[in-house]
């Protein structure tokens, strides 16, 4: 069997040309170019680059970006004010707050302050509530990308058995929940998990969002399953060791070119979608 390639990148470059599209008749109707804010606290070099790729992606569909950099020190009070003021800026269409913040900050009262129409990255407890009870709000980027791809490729998640390595706030947990959104029956799994092989050898799809380089392993999963690698390491590594799976999997994300991508296109998108909610139907609120 030769598994079919679960492509991010082709998608997100068909998805930033349309969005460029979308862009330019906004600006042409209104005059104002949206902006998408990004706030980096201290000087993780990673962090730094990651920010720098979604700066570089709103250029590339002509939307506006604002990159703050707070230094390492920054409080939560401070922080707080920051965003404050980028959500009374009517430019301001979107708010990226890179995670992970320095530890003396309280990050998701930071998240939970980003207006929920300027959520484009997905991250607050609102957002989150609302997604969950199938109501509107933008989903928290990397699994609402992941589900982008699963269904462009038509994958259909009914009752498939589903593992999520990972329960962080903005990505383990949501995906869990957009995966049961779409019903599958879904298993997460954490670092007090006992049996991560086998429950994983059990698994039609497996997403890894556990953070460590390689950690999941080739022969953990079973022939003909659907492999979502959402782990990304400087270098271009991923979670889950590839090996045989390109021989052996139903379906699976490529590190590069997978999910990363995917994470980049949809806050960008949820950005446009924000400023045409605002510019286009005078009212800046969904919910
Ligand atoms: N490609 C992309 O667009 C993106 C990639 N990422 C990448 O995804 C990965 C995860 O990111 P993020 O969710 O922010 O990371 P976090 O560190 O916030 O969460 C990691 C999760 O993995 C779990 N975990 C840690 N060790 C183990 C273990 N030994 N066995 C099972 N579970 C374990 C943790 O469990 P516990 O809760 O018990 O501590 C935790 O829930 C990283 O590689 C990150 O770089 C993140 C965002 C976007
Ligand atoms: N609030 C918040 N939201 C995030 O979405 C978020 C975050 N914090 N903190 C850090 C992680 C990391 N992250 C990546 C996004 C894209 C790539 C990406 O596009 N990678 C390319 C790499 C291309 C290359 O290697 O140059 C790829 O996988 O193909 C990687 C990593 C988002 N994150």
């Amino acid at each position: 069997m030769k598994a079919t390639v679960l492509d991010g990148k082709s998608l997100s470059l068909d998805i930033e040309s349309s969005l460029k599209i979308k862009v330019s008749n906004l600006i042409e109707k209104t005059g104002i170019t949206p902006v998408l804010a990004t706030i980096l606290v201290g000087d993780d070099p990673s962090s730094a680059i990651y920010v720098q790729m979604k700066v570089n992606a709103c250029h590339r569909v002509g939307l506006g970006s604002r990159k703050i950099v707070l230094p390492q020190e920054t409080s939560t009070a401070e922080l707080l004010a920051v965003i404050d003021s980028l959500n009374q800026d009517e430019s301001v269409r979107g708010i990226l707050l890179q995670h992970p913040v320095p530890p003396q900050i309280d990050e998701q009262a930071c998240f939970d302050r980003i207006d929920l129409d300027k959520d484009v990255d997905g991250v607050t407890c609102h957002g989150f509530g609302r997604m969950s009870f199938g109501q509107f709000s933008y989903g928290a980027a990397t699994p609402s990308g992941v589900m982008k791809l699963l269904a462009f490729h038509e994958v259909n998640l009914s009752g498939l058995n589903a593992v999520v390595v990972g329960r962080s706030t903005i990505l383990g947990k949501p995906m869990a929940q957009m995966l049961l959104n779409e019903n599958a029956t879904v298993t997460i799994c954490h670092s007090r998990t006992k049996h991560l092989p086998e429950i994983i050898s059990r698994a039609d799809l497996i997403v890894g969002a556990v953070g460590k380089p390689h950690f999941i392993k080739s022969a953990w999963i079973k022939d003909g399953a659907i492999v979502i690698d959402a782990g990304y390491h400087p270098g271009g590594i991923g979670d889950i060791e590839v090996s045989t799976l390109p021989e052996r999997s139903l379906a699976y994300t490529p590190v590069p070119g997978g999910v990363g991508p995917m994470t980049i296109s949809t806050l960008i998108s949820q950005t446009v979608d924000s400023a045409y909610q605002l510019y286009l139907s005078g009212d800046g609120s969904r919910h």
